[in-house]
């Protein structure tokens, strides 16, 4: 009886020490960095974005990836899983954190396989956020970020043609794949003030279909409420 107590006390205690993992997806300027800072700050998550980490590491001096990644970035292509996923692995390791929002990942079928084999025993999946915005206010958004001085090399018309041609064909499929599992997907939309974001929850159809006839409607709610009560719904405690 004692021994069965201990192992039920192990077992709660080992699978609370597996990191948490909170999937962040939508397209390029839909706003999910902008959601990741404020669910980050609101519920104690760490945000790691992988974009940003494969943009650290295209800078580190020596770095053996930097050209490939700078090449990749430019035409808008999806870096291989390795790379990303072995900084997305180290930037978890150095956080000391135990609960992370992964923004901008997985965004192919070679960056889902790869996380499944390296890292889906090391963590536990939460829940995937799916920010939907449409594609004319995503491009405006990010040329407006290139035009106030972000210094990224892919804020310009070329590289968002190419990035909108990737998201469509390789990331959108990503996205049906968590919509079709057990572990639910949620859909917001980001298309309002940068405050604002309205959650609809997705049942089984044509995202693309849903997402237009929901945008007709539109009502939106308080700051990123729909995010909050999801998540809160989740039993995750505000910090
Ligand atoms: N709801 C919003 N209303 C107005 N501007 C917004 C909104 N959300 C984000 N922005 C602005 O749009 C730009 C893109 O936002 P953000 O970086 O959060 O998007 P993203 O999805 O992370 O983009 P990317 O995939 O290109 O990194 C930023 O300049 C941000 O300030
Ligand atoms: O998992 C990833 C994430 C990003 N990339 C590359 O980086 C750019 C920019 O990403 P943002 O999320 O918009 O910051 C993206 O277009 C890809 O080229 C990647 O390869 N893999």
């Amino acid at each position: 009886m004692l021994e069965r107590v201990l192992v039920r006390c192990a077992t709660s205690y080992v699978s609370r020490m597996v990191p948490e993992v909170v999937f962040v997806l939508g397209a390029p300027g839909a706003g999910k960095g902008t959601q990741c800072a404020y669910i980050s700050r609101e519920f104690g998550f760490e945000h790691l974005s992988a974009g940003d980490l494969l943009r650290e590491e295209r800078q580190r001096p020596g770095s053996e990836y930097g050209e490939m990644i700078e090449a990749k970035i430019r035409e808008g292509q999806i870096v291989p899983v390795e790379v990303t996923c072995s900084l997305l692995h180290r930037a978890m390791m150095r956080s000391g954190k135990n609960r992370f929002l992964i923004d901008g990942f997985p965004r192919n079928q070679d960056n889902l396989e790869g996380w499944t084999r390296a890292m889906s025993d090391k963590t536990k999946l939460l829940f995937v956020l799916f920010f939907e915005c449409s594609q004319e206010l995503c491009v405006d958004r990010c040329l407006e970020r290139g035009a106030a001085g972000s210094g990224r090399s892919d804020d310009n018309l070329d590289s968002l043609r190419k990035r909108f041609d990737t998201y469509l064909k390789d990331t959108m499929p990503i996205i049906d794949h968590y919509q079709g599992c057990v572990r639910p997907l949620s859909l917001f939309y980001s298309d309002a003030s940068a405050d604002r974001v309205e959650e609809k929850s997705l049942v089984p159809r044509s995202l693309a279909h849903s997402a237009q006839t929901e945008r007709d409607e539109s009502c939106f709610f308080e700051r990123a409420t729909g995010v909050h009560l999801f998540i809160r719904g989740y039993h995750i405690k505000k910090t």
